[in-house]
C-alpha cells in the first residue's frame, strides 16, 4: 500500500491539512496526489469550524481498537463533515481533532510515512530540514518574529511525536523561497553590523505559496511569470523571488484580519498618550516591546477598524457602512500602491498580474476593483472570463490571472521529489 504525506499548514487564523498518496504515475508533475483535505477556520475566533473532504476512499487495514465495533459499512464509506467544534482552541487540539476523524473513517495512520510542516519564519534556514530537538529550539527562539505562526507550528510537530512516532516530521520554511531578494531590497537603512548579528533583514513569507504559483504558471503558459499577488504581494523576476511586501515579521506589507500592516515605526510610541513621553520606567510599566507588538498583531487591521476578521463581510458592506469603506479602501490603496512600485521595478514589463489565495480567489469585487485602478498600467479584467469555472490558473482578462494556489500541495511535492534524501 503506499505511503502516505501529510502537509499542515498553520496560518494565522487556520490550519489546513491535506493527505496525500505518492504516486507511481510519473504523468502527474506533482508526484503526489491528494486523497483528504481538511481545514480548521477562524481559529481566532470562538468558533472554529472544521471540514473534512475524502477523495478516495481511504484503503485501509486500520486495527484501531476504539472502532473494532464500528459497522464495517460505515468504516468503508468515508463521509465529508462540516461542523462548528467549539472543543477546537487552537492548533494543537484542531490537528488532534483531525487525527481522530481520519482514523474514525478507516484511515491507517500508520501509513503516513512523512509530515509536511508549514513553518512560516526560518530565520537563516536556507532550505527544508527535518525536525530534530535542535530544530525545535531554534525555530522557537523565532517565535517573537512570527508570533501567530511558528508557536502553533511548533506545538503540530509536537504532536506528531507523541501522535504519529513512525513518521518523520519535515519542516518547508516560507522565508526560504525569498532568500534571492537582492541585498539591497532585503535589507533597512540601519547599522548593517547590528542588523547581521541580529538577523534584521526582510525575509518574506508565504514561500511555499509563492512557489506553487510560479511552477503552475510556468506549465501553464510556458513562460516565466513576474508579477504576484496575494494576501501579501509578492514579485518574481526570472522565476526568483525579486521583491516582497512582508518583512523581518509577517506584520509588515498590506493590513489583514487583524494586523496593521506597515505603519511608521514611531506610531507605536504615539499609540498610547504616555507612550510618546517614554522615558526608561514608561518603557518597562509599557511591557514595550511586547505591547505594542501584540496591539499590531493581534488587535489592528480589520478586526479593528469593523469588528469583523471576514474580508467578504468588508466586502458585502462597503456601501452601506463607512467603517467597512474605510477598510476596503485602505487595503486596495495599498495594493495598488504595491502593484505601481513592483511594475517600475520591473521596467514596465510584467508577465502577468496574479490573483491568488483566499481573498485573491474568492473576492471577484477586490479583482475588478484593482485591476480597474491599474487599468493606466495595461492590465483588464474581462467579465465574461470572470464568470467562467475556474482551473488551477486561468486567464481572467487582459495581463491578469486568478490561480488556486495550495500550500500544502506544494510541500508535498517538495517532499515526494527528495524523498531519497529524508
Ligand atoms: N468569500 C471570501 N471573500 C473574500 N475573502 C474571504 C472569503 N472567505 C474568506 N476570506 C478571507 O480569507 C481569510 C482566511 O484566509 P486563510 O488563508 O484561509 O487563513 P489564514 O488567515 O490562516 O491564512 C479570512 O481572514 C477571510 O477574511
Ligand atoms: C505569513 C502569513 O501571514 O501567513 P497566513 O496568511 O497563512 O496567516
Ligand atoms: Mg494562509
Amino acid at each position: 500500500m503506499p505511503q502516505l504525506i501529510l502537509s499542515a499548514n498553520s496560518g494565522s487564523s487556520s490550519l489546513k491539512i491535506t493527505v496525500f498518496e505518492i504516486e507511481s504515475d510519473t504523468s502527474n508533475t506533482d508526484g503526489v496526489k491528494a486523497i483528504a483535505v481538511s481545514s480548521t477556520s477562524n481559529l481566532s475566533s470562538s468558533k472554529p469550524t472544521f471540514s473534512l473532504k475524502f477523495f478516495a476512499p481511504p484503503a485501509s487495514d486500520t486495527s484501531d481498537a476504539s472502532d473494532a465495533s464500528k459497522d464495517k459499512d460505515e468504516k468503508a464509506t468515508p463521509k465529508d463533515e462540516k461542523e462548528e467544534v467549539p472543543d477546537i482552541n487552537d492548533h494543537k487540539s484542531a490537528f488532534e481533532h483531525f487525527l481522530d476523524r481520519l482514523k474514525k473513517n478507516g484511515l491507517d495512520v500508520g501509513r503516513i510515512s512523512h509530515v509536511c510542516h508549514r513553518i512560516v519564519h526560518g530565520g537563516r534556514y536556507q532550505k527544508p530540514t527535518e525536525i530534530s530537538e535542535d530544530a525545535m529550539h531554534r525555530i522557537e527562539a523565532l517565535s517573537s518574529l512570527a508570533p501567530l505562526h511558528n508557536g502553533p507550528a511548533l506545538s503540530l510537530s509536537e504532536a506528531c511525536f507523541a501522535l504519529l512516532p513512525e513518521s518523520q516530521s519535515i519542516t518547508y520554511f516560507d522565508s526560504v523561497f525569498h532568500i534571492s531578494i537582492p541585498q539591497h531590497i532585503s535589507s533597512y537603512a540601519i547599522d548593517q553590523k547590528t542588523a547581521y548579528e541580529k538577523g534584521l533583514k526582510r525575509y518574506g513569507f508565504h514561500g511555499s505559496s509563492y512557489s506553487f504559483i510560479n511552477r503552475k504558471v510556468a506549465e501553464f503558459s510556458g513562460k516565466v511569470w513576474s508579477f504576484l499577488q496575494r494576501d501579501d504581494l509578492n514579485m518574481l523576476t526570472m522565476e526568483k523571488s525579486y521583491d516582497t511586501t512582508m518583512g523581518l515579521t509577517p506584520l509588515d506589507g498590506l493590513p489583514g484580519a487583524t494586523r496593521s500592516g506597515g505603519v511608521d515605526p514611531s506610531l507605536i510610541f504615539h499609540y498610547t498618550s504616555s507612550a510618546g513621553r517614554l522615558d526608561q520606567t514608561a518603557t518597562k510599566d509599557l511591557h514595550v516591546p511586547e505591547a505594542p507588538e501584540h496591539i499590531l498583531n493581534s488587535n489592528s487591521g480589520w478586526k479593528s477598524i469593523t469588528g469583523t476578521t471576514n474580508f467578504g463581510t468588508i466586502t458585502s458592506k462597503r456601501h452601506s457602512s463607512p467603517p467597512h469603506a474605510l477598510a476596503w479602501n485602505i487595503f486596495v490603496d495599498r495594493v495598488i500602491g504595491y502593484i505601481g512600485n513592483y511594475y517600475v521595478k520591473l521596467g514596465g514589463r510584467p508577465d502577468a498580474l496574479v490573483f491568488a489565495d483566499v481573498i485573491g480567489e474568492k473576492s471577484a469585487d477586490l479583482r475588478a476593483e484593482v485591476v480597474k485602478k491599474v487599468e493606466c498600467i495595461g492590465f483588464e479584467v474581462d467579465e465574461r472570463n470572470e464568470s467562467a469555472g475556474l482551473g488551477v490558473v486561468e486567464w481572467i482578462g487582459k495581463n491578469v490571472i486568478v490561480c488556486q494556489t495550495d500550500e500544502q500541495l506544494e510541500m508535498a511535492h517538495q517532499c515526494a521529489v527528495s524523498l531519497q534524501h529524508w
